[in-house]
């Protein structure tokens, strides 16, 4: 059941929701500018040029973007994690007046500068560490980087806690439930019901699944995201991610997390309550709103995305997931209901799957394969520290890159 004491790191009354309410323009760090939602980030803010200034920029290795977003946006400092790309950024910005911060430990310093809001828009379990270093500032963490909640869920908490830093939820179906949630007493919630589109497979027979190609599943229905991500839609393992990350936003118990498949995603999500009534967040499919509503509660702002149109919005269908064609949904619930380093585990094989994928090095229906493999190889009981749970993430990689290895015999 949700405790009201724990939501209210998400919902306090905080620092960050004062900032928004003032007429002192926020900060805002955007850690993975150069990526999908970093990029959206910079459109919101864009449209508000007297209501936001940005502290810090960070990329992985594409510089000649990050470089392009430096010169308009004025951060005090950019970060590169990848160390070959520095000295590029650094050129490119000579006499600017911009630092460049390098490598991992340049991100997590780009992290910690003095920011109102943080938007943590990083991939994977890289986006951990940064969200960390920013937590212990004291902003307000605007979160899209679910991954971290995955792998580090009861760690990030503990240290919100401890640094009186709130989370507000950027993915949009924590995002919805979220603001289905605002002004609940919070023992009333009975679940919360996730909507999934059901991706590009959706209705596509299972014995076909061994030729899905790296395009099609690239395609996603609705929602134009980073490649990662769009993957993972297409497997369900972002449906699954997004149960557990939603385990550790809102603490639920798994049997309160239902999955439900909705193919316009017009509904975000739900939350049902206990007296049968149900509360749903709908809109067009367009992440700048969320990326918006994390920027600017508890206060909305007027803003011109998309309206639905409801002359063309014919009907809303649902209908119950299949993990039978889609395994790695019932694979998260299984590795939230294991827990310890269960989902650390989910996480990193997943990522390396992926990858390999993407560099059409495996078939698509191996994805799952290699995760329940490495779940079965590698998880044991939960750790509580960064340095722990980097090794665990190491050596599920190690184990999931081996286990597509040709055996000597
Ligand atoms: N895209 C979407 O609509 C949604 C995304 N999310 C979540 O948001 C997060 C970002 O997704 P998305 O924007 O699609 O991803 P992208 O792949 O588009 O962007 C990822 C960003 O992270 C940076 N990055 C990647 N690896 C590293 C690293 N090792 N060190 C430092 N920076 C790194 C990339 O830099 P570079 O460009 O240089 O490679 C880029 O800026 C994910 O966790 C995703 O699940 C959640 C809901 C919706
Ligand atoms: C936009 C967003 O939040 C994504 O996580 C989206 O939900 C992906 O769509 P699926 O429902 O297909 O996973
Ligand atoms: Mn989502």
């Amino acid at each position: 059941m949700i405790d009201p004491d724990k939501v209210s790191r998400l919902t306090a009354s905080d620092a960050g929701s004062e900032a928004s309410s003032s007429s002192d323009p926020q900060r805002v760090t955007v850690l993975g500018s150069t990526g999908s939602i970093g990029r959206q980030t910079l459109e919101v803010l864009r449209l508000f040029p007297e209501r936001f200034t940005v502290s810090a920029l960070t990329c992985g290795s594409n510089v000649d973007l990050l470089v392009q977003q430096a010169r308009e946006f004025q951060p005090s400092c950019v970060a590169v994690g990848n160390p070959a790309y520095v000295e590029s950024c650094r050129e490119q910005l000579a006499g600017t007046g911009i630092r460049v911060l390098a490598g991992p430990e340049g991100v997590c310093e780009g992290a910690s500068q003095p920011a109102d809001v943080v938007m943590a828009a990083i991939l994977g379990f890289a986006g951990l560490e940064p969200v960390l270093a920013a937590i212990e500032t004291g902003a307000r963490i605007a979160l899209a980087n679910k991954e971290t909640m995955v792998v580090a869920g009861d760690l990030v908490n503990r240290a919100l806690d401890a640094s009186g830093s709130t989370m507000i939820p950027v993915d949009s179906e924590h995002s919805a439930i979220f603001q289905c949630l605002a002004g609940e007493t919070f023992g009333s919630v009975e679940e919360v019901i996730l909507t999934a589109s059901g991706g590009p497979f959706r209705q596509r027979p299972k014995h076909s699944f061994d030729q899905i190609t790296k395009e099609e599943a690239l395609d996603h229905p609705n929602w134009d995201m980073g490649a990662k991500i769009t993957i993972d839609s297409a497997t369900l393992m972002n449906k699954g991610l997004e149960v557990i990350e939603a385990r550790w936003l809102f603490d639920l118990s798994p049997e309160e997390i239902r999955v439900l498949v909705h193919p316009q995603s017009i509904v975000h999500s739900m939350v049902a309550f206990s007296d049968g009534s149900i509360k749903a967040e709908l809109g067009v499919p367009d992440m700048k709103v969320p990326i918006q509503y994390a920027l600017t509660y508890p206060d909305r702002w007027p803003a011109p995305y998309e309206r639905l149109d409801w002359t063309a919005t014919a009907s809303l269908d649902f209908e119950m997931p299949d993990t039978d064609r889609f395994p790695c949904l019932r694979l998260a619930y299984d590795a939230l209901r294991q827990g310890g380093t269960a989902p650390a585990v989910l996480n990193a094989a997943n990522e390396v799957a992926v990858e390999l994928f993407l560099n059409e090095q495996i078939p698509f229906t191996l994805i799952p394969e290699l995760i329940e493999e490495a779940m079965q190889n590698v998880a044991g009981p939960g750790v509580d520290s960064l340095d722990a749970l980097k090794e665990v993430d190491a050596e599920a990689r190690r184990v999931t890159k081996e286990l597509t290895q040709p055996t000597a015999d």
